[in-house]
């Protein structure tokens, strides 16, 4: 059964003086609005704990077995013997115990022991490394020091308080390892077994991060070792952000929130824009009640007999209405009778239905606003660092959302919707929104533009680094570009002479240093050319995607077709924010969200935008070409420095 359809069951408790949550919890839900991972099934959660029982295993051996262990001479011979211990003790007499358990499971088995190889391998450089240093050091390398500093399975508490909440939220979990290094330092590591879920793994280890007492003094690890290893290694100060979000997150779940419910926004239509649905009448609380009437009686004659929730809160592109099913009907029915509400509600495309804590049925507003750019209060600009926030849209609350490039959940941004849906306008105004509130040396840009009219406006303009590349033209060499991009990257890795990332070199030395964005209209045009070039392009956009946001280069790529062609595992990995205006179909709804939805979006800048948790509902801020002109080729930022 999909779990998506699911309402959530949290593990709440009243505790004393706040409602309890587990970390497992907060997880399963950011999992379950993303499930990329095969986690869960129960023979698998067996299997990682074995995996789990095995590294535990590994660090508490003795101090003559260790020395055993390490008495070879290359790293490779160490993680060999590490490997075969593991297998004596703990991982053959699981296998042989649960071997009826594990009847036709051979490819997780074989799974296990890969991630195995991985793991051992990894404890094995860790070992190889510590003993370099010792040795340097004029000591005697003493194993038992370096695996006296991991310790497993740490059960963390955290009481989390905003004045916001009706009462304060208990945290509780248990985190993987925690390595305590000299001088005081501590790291929170999380091993992942099997095909990981990076944004639900991410927030976990976040979660446990901030249940340390010191976290400011500490760092965290997502570590995963299937198919191959990879570490995540992130410092706790790059994380308040997504510290933020998450306590939103927690608040929602322990159910501490306190509604809120938006006033009803009538925004000026947008000069070259025409509504959806033409009125001459703007919608009243009225026509609201009437089409809560209508999809009352839709919703009955659909067999989804429903409890409306609170006020229905009306945003600029729909209205959107919160219920719960009656007793016997299945959230997973409202996914079936879009096509009945849209002919009921005579809308020009099903209502957009998300199920979750509750559902939420989102039906066209009849007289469509539009957002226009002189209506929106830009993002706040800091005097040296600029502002790395670009505009994602206006939300129900009639609040602009950014996504932040300095932040981990949205450093690069993957953009996809269909002809007409509005990405170029999308694109076009989020380069606007950077430029307007950053300087040419807090912000360069580079443009590529395979349709020739997404970036034709930007030529000329002082913040590009190099000229709008247009793909196709004799000289243009996307490859190059690319390259350029990424000896930066190494560059400005080898200046950072110390400090964590470009941020703190620049607060260190009080000079800007220019963000770098590359932004890049319909990349699978140029991607899919040929195969070869698919690989090399895909390589750099990796490479930039994992190491760029340290130090502030961003890459902003949009698509016409979310596909697996285009959407390929290491461009899913590398570029965690999504952007997803009307797509064609389900399918391609899936490809960036894992759910359904984006399909029902009504064009014209309507969109769902995504960073941790589900996704979320935007209309896209519109600027009329005049405007975009003017601010494109400004050479000074256009809002006040706070
Ligand atoms: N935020 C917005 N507000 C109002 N209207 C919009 C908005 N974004 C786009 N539109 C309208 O939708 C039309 C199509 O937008 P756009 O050209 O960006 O689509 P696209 O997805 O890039 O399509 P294509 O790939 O064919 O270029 C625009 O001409 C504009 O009228």
């Amino acid at each position: 059964m999909n779990q998506r359809l699911q309402p959530p069951s949290f593990s709440r408790e009243a505790a004393g003086s706040g409602v309890e949550i587990s970390v497992s919890d907060v997880r399963q839900q950011i999992y379950l609005a993303d499930p990329s991972s095969g986690t869960g099934s129960p023979s698998c959660c067996e299997l990682g704990s074995a995996f789990h029982r095995l590294i535990a295993s590994l660090l508490n051996s003795s101090l003559s077995e260790l020395s055993t262990i390490f008495s070879g001479a290359s790293v490779d011979d160490w993680s060999a013997e590490l490997r075969d211990f593991g297998y004596r003790r703990e991982l053959g007499p699981f296998l042989v115990g649960n071997a009826a358990a594990l009847h036709g499971r051979g490819d997780a088995v074989m799974n296990l022991w890969a991630a195995v190889n991985e793991a051992t391998h990894w404890l094995a450089e860790l070992f190889w490394d510590h003993r370099q240093r010792q040795l340097r050091d004029g000591k005697r390398f003493n194993p038992c020091e370096l695996a006296n500093w991991f310790q497993a399975e740490v059960p963390l508490r955290l009481e989390l308080t905003d004045a916001a909440w009706t009462q304060p939220v208990i945290l509780k979990g248990v985190a993987d390892s925690v390595l305590s290094l000299p001088g005081g330092r501590r790291c929170v590591i999380e091993y992942k077994l099997g095909k990981t879920a990076p944004q639900a793994d991410l927030c976990q280890t976040t979660l446990y991060h901030q249940m340390l007492n010191d976290a400011g003094n500490s760092s965290l690890a997502v570590i995963g070792f299937l198919p191959k290893r990879s570490e995540r290694l992130i410092e706790g100060d790059q994380i308040g952000d997504l510290q933020q979000q998450l306590k939103t997150l927690i608040g929602k779940l322990a159910g501490v929130d306190r509604p809120r419910v938006a006033p009803l926004p009538q925004r000026k239509p947008a000069p070259t824009a025409t509504p959806v649905v033409s009125t001459s009448n703007p919608t009243t609380e009225a026509d609201v009640q009437s089409i809560a009437k209508r999809l009352k009686a839709a919703l009955n004659e659909a067999d989804c007999e429903s409890n409306f929730v609170g006020e229905p809160i009306i945003g600029p592109t729909f209205i959107r209405f919160t219920v719960n099913p009656a007793r016997g009907v299945s959230p997973k029915k409202y996914l079936s009778i879009g096509d009945l509400l849209q002919i009921r509600l005579q809308s020009n495309r099903p209502p957009v239905i998300q199920t979750g804590a509750a559902i939420t049925i989102d039906v066209q507003r009849p007289d469509r606003q539009f957002v226009a750019w002189d209506d929106i209060d830009l993002p706040a600009s800091d005097p040296l660092h600029g502002c790395a926030k670009v505009l994602v849209g206006v939300g129900l609350d009639g609040k602009v959302r950014t996504a932040d490039l300095a932040d981990t959940t949205c450093s690069h941004l993957l953009v996809a919707g269909v002809s007409g849906s509005g990405k170029s306008e999308w694109l076009r105004t989020a380069v606007a929104g950077l430029i307007a509130t950053n300087t040419p040396e807090q912000l360069q840009l580079v443009a590529i533009d395979p349709k020739r009219v997404a970036f034709h406006d930007l030529q000329g303009s002082p913040y590009l680094r190099c000229p709008v590349v247009f793909p196709g033209d004799a000289d243009a060499d996307i490859i190059a570009v690319l390259d350029e991009l990424i000896e930066e990257m190494e560059e400005r890795y080898a200046s950072l002479d110390g400090c964590a990332s470009l941020a703190e070199w620049i607060n260190r030395h009080g000079k800007p240093v220019p963000r770098i964005v590359c932004v890049c209209d319909e990349y699978a045009d140029i991607m899919l050319a040929s195969t070869k070039q698919q690989k090399t392009i895909e390589s750099r956009i990796t490479r930039l995607g994992s190491k760029g946001r340290a130090c502030g280069i961003h890459l902003i790529l949009a698509t016409q077709q979310p596909s697996r062609r285009t959407i390929t595992g290491p461009i899913q990995s590398n570029l965690p924010g999504r952007v997803g205006l009307t797509m064609t179909s389900a399918t391609e709804s899936r490809m960036l969200f894992e759910q359904r939805g984006a399909e029902d979006l009504l064009m014209k800048g309507d969109l769902m935008f995504k960073d941790i948790g589900a996704p979320q509902r935007y209309q896209a801020v519109y600027l009329s070409d005049d405007q975009r002109r003017a601010i494109y080729l400004s050479s000074t930022r256009n809002v006040p420095t706070p």
